[in-house]
């Protein structure tokens, strides 16, 4: 259709020069941040690579310092590569940095403005977190732990079922991870568990979770960088067929998912929130999406993240830190029962190894970025009104001045403090007294910073105990089809929002005879009712 793309061309075009000739006229004292020279008209856009993006950021920022300039075709993107500099606007001058960027297609189309992580940061935004805030408290959070148990054991009994019906052909360890967590969270959303993991809320929920993840990408829809183009009509706008599709696959699970929530006996998070005074002031559907954002912002992050913890296995635990964790295990637990809450003041070393593997690779690489209406200055830049400012998720967790040596490699014990006489045990168990107090950037900053955090704590802990606890993980990629074994590389990136590693099946044999015992002993928890946990977690108004 050469007609169509000339006529698109053009409105590009114009748009264009628009920008250009509104940001000449403004002429800041102070340059701005500095970066790669960029074309006329164009900006940067033609020197972003079509993959990885964040890692030639990061190569930039090398060059170019801890806060860059890009132009997006005239919308200016400040990208930030250190903690210092997204500490010092994100979460400093959070008044001024806590909005989100325009998304056409993610936030207007496909979400029609509900999804809590896109929001801008106005009174209604407010309003929505005013009302999820009692669940996700420190002390809300410890209160899910007998839930986190009970999954937890649940994800021993699976990997073991297939290690046993697979053998050397390997686990498809993320499957068990993605329903442990997915149950987790469905349960308290809605108060039902998944017991395999091919229910049909996941799998829409996955579907869900890897269109976000796609059209969520910085560049992946014209109409993102010129949403002026949303004013054409529908045959000329391909793109708005296809946000109304995936907002009805959406509405459809959040709203169904919601009735599930509250026609259930149990209490739940979707009945805590409906009787709230928040509530009131919206409409169904709003709350149906501030539920279903829950249980989409909890699935893949946390098991993206364990599915690197099973990648930095393999490819480092050879360089002693594994042993260590299961020497650890052995002494305090022993090996005639699972690892559990109980044990964790004694076991920081786990909570150290979780913390580095969200450091090492954070669950979103590229960053989740803010925006900023008011112009600023900072370092002696010019920041304009308008700016995407993009905390560079891997240049930040690598960042060495925060960090310490050698950012590349899996070192759990940054994370450890020296002894202390002082002994402090949060409500969860976390021994915060033998861990250093550093910052957690793959949770992201200010105001928009996860607001999930402390249960996601809570799962990483518990799985990722129970498995060290359990099994030995080897090197080597299982092929489904033929069992032969590969190299993992540690950098085997997939694209998208969320940066999980490339998926492969991997042997986990169990350490022992013991750990069968203890698992098949403890046993399935498929028939166990979970009313009674979920009695017990009832967040009081
Ligand atoms: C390892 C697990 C997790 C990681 C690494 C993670 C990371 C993040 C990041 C980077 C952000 C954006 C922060 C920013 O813009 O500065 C975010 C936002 C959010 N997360 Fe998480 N998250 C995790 C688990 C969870 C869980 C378990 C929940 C819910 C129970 C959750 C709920 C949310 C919500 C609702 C937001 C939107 C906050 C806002 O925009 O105001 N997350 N998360």
């Amino acid at each position: 259709m050469p007609g169509f793309a000339t006529y698109i061309l053009g409105v590009i075009g114009t748009l264009v020069i628009a920008r250009l000739v509104l940001s000449l006229l403004k002429h800041p004292s102070l340059p701005l941040p500095p970066g790669p020279k960029p074309a006329p008209l164009i900006g940067n856009i033609h020197q972003l690579p079509k993959s990885l993006q964040w890692l030639e950021f990061y190569r930039w920022s090398k060059k170019y310092g801890p806060i860059m300039h890009l132009s997006m075709g005239g919308q200016p993107l400040i990208i930030l590569s250190t903690y210092q500099a997204a500490q010092d606007l994100l979460n400093r001058r959070g008044s001024r940095y806590s909005d989100r960027p325009r998304m056409v297609m993610a936030g207007e189309l496909v979400t029609k403005g509900m999804h809590m992580l896109l929001r801008p940061y106005n009174d209604q935004y407010k309003l929505h977190q005013k009302m999820e805030a009692p669940l996700l408290t420190l002390r809300a959070a410890s209160k899910y732990r007998p839930l986190q148990d009970l999954e937890s054991q649940q994800l021993l009994w699976d990997v073991l079922s297939e290690w046993d019906k697979f053998g050397e052909k390997g686990v498809d360890f993320h499957h068990h991870f993605e329903r442990a967590m997915a149950s987790t969270i469905y349960c308290l959303n809605y108060g039902y568990r998944l017991q395999t993991g091919q229910e049909k809320e996941l799998i829409d929920a996955k579907r869900v979770e890897a269109e976000f993840s796609r059209i969520g990408k910085v560049g992946a829809y014209i109409v993102d960088s010129f949403p002026s183009l949303n004013y054409l009509p529908k045959f000329l706008a391909p793109w708005k067929k296809e946000g109304e599709e995936l907002f009805e696959l959406e509405r459809q699970l959040h709203v169904g998912n919601l009735k599930k929530g509250l026609s259930n006996r149990k209490w739940n998070f979707s009945k805590h929130m409906k009787d709230s005074p928040e509530a009131a002031r919206m409409s169904e559907i709003e709350l149906a999406f501030d539920v279903g954002v829950l249980a989409d912002a909890a699935l893949d992050t946390s098991t993206v993240a364990l599915d690197w913890f099973i990648v930095a296995w393999i490819t480092s635990g050879s360089r002693g830190w594994v042993k260590k964790a299961q020497q650890l295990l052995d002494e305090v637990v022993g090996k005639d029962r699972l690892p559990s809450f109980e044990d964790r003041p004694k076991l920081a070393y786990i909570d150290a190894i979780a913390s580095e593997t969200l450091r090492w690779r954070p669950v979103s690489a590229q960053g989740v970025p803010h925006f900023t209406k008011i112009e600023d200055e900072y370092m002696g830049y010019h920041i304009p009104a308008n700016s995407i400012v993009l905390p560079n998720g891997f240049a930040i967790n690598h960042d060495e001045a925060v960090f310490g040596e050698n950012v590349d490699k899996f070192i759990p014990e940054r994370w450890l403090a020296e002894e202390s006489d002082k002994e402090h045990i949060d409500v969860c168990g976390l021994n915060t007294s033998a861990l250093k107090d550093l910052p957690s950037p793959g949770f992201g900053f200010g105001r928009r910073a996860c607001t999930g955090r402390l249960i996601a704590r809570n799962q990483l802990f518990i799985q990722m105990a129970r498995m060290l606890w359990s099994f030995d993980v080897e090197a080597g990629v299982v092929d489904e089809a033929t069992g032969a074994r590969h190299k993992v590389h540690d950098m085997d990136y997939t694209e998208g929002f969320i940066t999980p590693p490339r998926l492969f099946r991997s042997v986990m044999r169990p350490r022992g005879q013991w750990v069968r015992d203890v698992i098949l002993k403890a046993g399935t928890t498929h028939n166990l009712d979970h009313s009674a946990i979920l009695e017990a977690a009832k967040i009081e108004r």
